[in-house]
């Protein structure tokens, strides 16, 4: 937003109305891709609109929005029950409450003896149903429709619901809901829509769409994009730091420490993990007093239920204290919470898109902001020619850990916490294996390798004392330094690993019980078996013994992260973004 262009000198005539309310939101001047829509947009052109995050686009396309409702006289009662004129779809439900909102502050203005616009959002949520929606339509019949794919679809699909009116559809972070997961629903969408409307697809990173923009119906549109030197906006600094795993939490410690922030985004790779640091992190600030400062700390993912990932979003944005969200990709694109001005990625994003959505959520509207990522002693290192290459500038940033305890005595209090309850260690077990899960999604495969991983540094990232038996890391349990996988000198014994719930640990011992007893059989049965077999044979069940061995062994920890996820519906690898209708 370098350029400044006064709103007079719009190319568009604004309505008076609206012209008051970015006045009162004190937009002083036009953004240049504010400049370079609004007028095309609202004189029926179809747009494909590229500008870096944090640019305003929102209002690039809710003011063409309002300003064809009146040209085309849809506020008037003409617009008859069951239609609307305009659909805003967006890919997170936190999203379609930010534009609703936006379209709010504007309508506040709308001069109140004029028939209403209004706008109705559309999100899955638990406290109310698409025939709630449907309700709410056919009573207050709105104008503007903002809301999710699934959810969308579904009240699209209600016999009352008519598409036929629908003059604007805008695909807000378009490139996101034209990929894979989320195009079987918006080619759904587009097919009860009318082919004679106007479409406006708009992201940071729309070229990342490449040719399934044209699957959007467009007709002759307009490419508008806003040039800016790097692909991020000038006032977001963009740092790296190279890291070992296991020293990853100590530096975050630091950063907090260290540098003057208002407001912090973490990301972490899966709800999950989220869960999990959210309550390390407190732990430390509480007990450990290890943060010099009073930070609050909040987290959201998208297995959380709607209602709190909204208020936990209002919560953290409307906080004058400094504060430190820890989240996922569910709040990369598109959120706005001016106050951020630091963003932390503990690991690089799966999907090398959300890199710059990540960032963007700091540096915003001009404003002062840094992004600093995190990357593994190594390959990772590749990332920053891997970006540059994208014309994604990262500066290399030394880290030194100060006023802290060494990275032993952190590991130490790590385990220690761990140890005092089971669940901890579920959770702790769960993340690291949902971690190695979205490491193999990485779309920069070259880079991002599971045989690169430094899965022991990883292990202790996570505090685990043993390493879970899975496939990916089957050889460092044949290795004597790692036996069984015990990364402590003392094994624990897992037997007496309690849970802190009375309940669950109840449950627990029941099924040691059975386990035990079931053991105990089977070694009888064996033990028979081997009185009975020749010596010749012998050697042979020897050699397939380790093999039976381990593989039991891996049955066995398999069964225990059942019994863990029973108790705790949170998913493990993250897939917030696909919302349930
Ligand atoms: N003309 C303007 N002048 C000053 N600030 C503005 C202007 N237009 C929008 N803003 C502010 O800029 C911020 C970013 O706007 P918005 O969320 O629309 O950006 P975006 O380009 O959609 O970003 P992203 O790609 O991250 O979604 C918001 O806080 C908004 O209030």
């Amino acid at each position: 937003m370098s350029k400044t262009l006064s709103w007079d000198e719009c190319d568009y005539k604004i309505q008076p109305w609206i012209k008051t309310s970015i006045d009162v939101m004190g937009f002083d001047t036009m953004t240049p891709v504010q400049a370079s829509t609004i007028p095309m947009f609202a004189r029926n052109k179809d747009v494909v609109v590229e500008s870096v995050t944090g640019s305003g686009k929102t209002v690039a396309f809710v003011v063409p929005i309002l300003e064809k409702i009146i040209s085309e006289e849809a506020n008037t009662p003409n617009l008859k029950k069951g239609h609307f004129h305009s659909l805003i779809v967006t890919p997170t439900r936190e999203l379609s409450n930010q534009v609703q909102t936006l379209i709010q502050s504007f309508l506040e203005h709308y001069p109140g003896n004029e028939y209403p616009i209004r706008s109705q959002l559309l999100v899955g949520t638990n406290q109310s149903s698409v025939r709630d929606d449907l309700e709410n339509f056919l009573q207050n019949r709105p104008q503007i429709l903002v809301g999710t794919p699934g959810r969308v679809l579904d009240f699209l699909q209600m016999p009352t619901v008519q598409t036929k009116s629908c003059s604007v559809l805008v695909l807000d972070e378009a490139d996101r809901l034209l990929d894979l997961s989320f195009f079987g629903e918006i080619e759904k969408i587009l097919k009860t829509l009318p082919k004679q409307r106007r479409t406006g697809l708009f992201s940071a990173t729309i070229g990342s769409a490449g040719s399934q923009i044209f699957k959007t119906g467009l007709r002759n549109p307009v490419k508008i994009t806003v040039n800016s030197k790097t692909k991020a906006p000038a006032s977001l600094g963009l740092f790296y730091t190279v890291v070992e795993p296991e020293t990853k939490i100590l530096r975050l410690l630091s950063i907090m420490n260290n540098y003057k922030f208002k407001k912090c985004i973490v990301y972490f790779p899966t709800c999950i993990s989220v869960t999990y640091f959210y309550s390390f992190m407190q732990y430390l600030q509480k007990e450990q007093k290890l943060l010099d400062e009073e930070v609050d700390f909040f987290s959201l993912h998208g297995k959380l239920q709607t209602g709190s990932r909204q208020k936990t979003l209002d919560s953290f944005g409307k906080l004058l204290a400094k504060a430190v969200l820890l989240t996922t990709d569910v709040a990369a694109r598109g959120i706005d919470i001016p106050d951020v001005d630091l963003v932390i990625q503990l690991d690089p994003p799966s999907d090398t898109n959300m890199f710059l959505h990540r960032c963007g959520r700091a540096g915003r509207a001009n404003k002062e902001g840094r992004a600093i990522t995190f990357l593994n002693r190594g390959r990772e290192e590749d990332y920053v020619p891997f970006l540059e290459v994208k014309n994604i500038e990262l500066k290399e940033m030394s880290l030194k850990v100060t006023g802290l305890p060494s990275e032993k005595s952190f590991y130490e209090i790590f385990k220690s916490w761990v140890l005092q309850d089971r669940a901890r260690y579920d959770l702790a077990v769960r993340s690291y294996v949902a971690f190695v899960k979205n490491y193999m999604k990485h779309s920069a495969s070259s880079i991002f390798r599971l045989q690169s991983l430094d899965y022991i540094g990883l292990a202790k990232m996570y505090g685990l004392f043993r390493l879970p038996r899975m496939p990916e890391i089957n050889t460092y349990f044949q290795n004597d330094t790692f036996k069984d996988g015990w990364l402590v000198d003392q094994p624990i014994n897992m037997d007496k690993f309690a849970y802190m719930d009375k309940r669950r640990e109840e449950k627990r011992l029941d099924l040691l019980k059975n386990s035990n007893k079931i053991n105990e059989k089977r070694r009888e049965k064996v033990e028979t078996r081997q009185r009975n077999t020749p010596w010749s044979n012998k050697m042979q069940s020897k050699e397939d013994r380790s093999a039976r061995k381990a593989k039991l062994a891996m049955k066995r920890e398999e069964i225990e992260r059942q019994i863990a996820n029973e108790s705790d519906s949170d998913g493990d690898v993250q897939e917030d973004w696909k919302e349930t209708p």
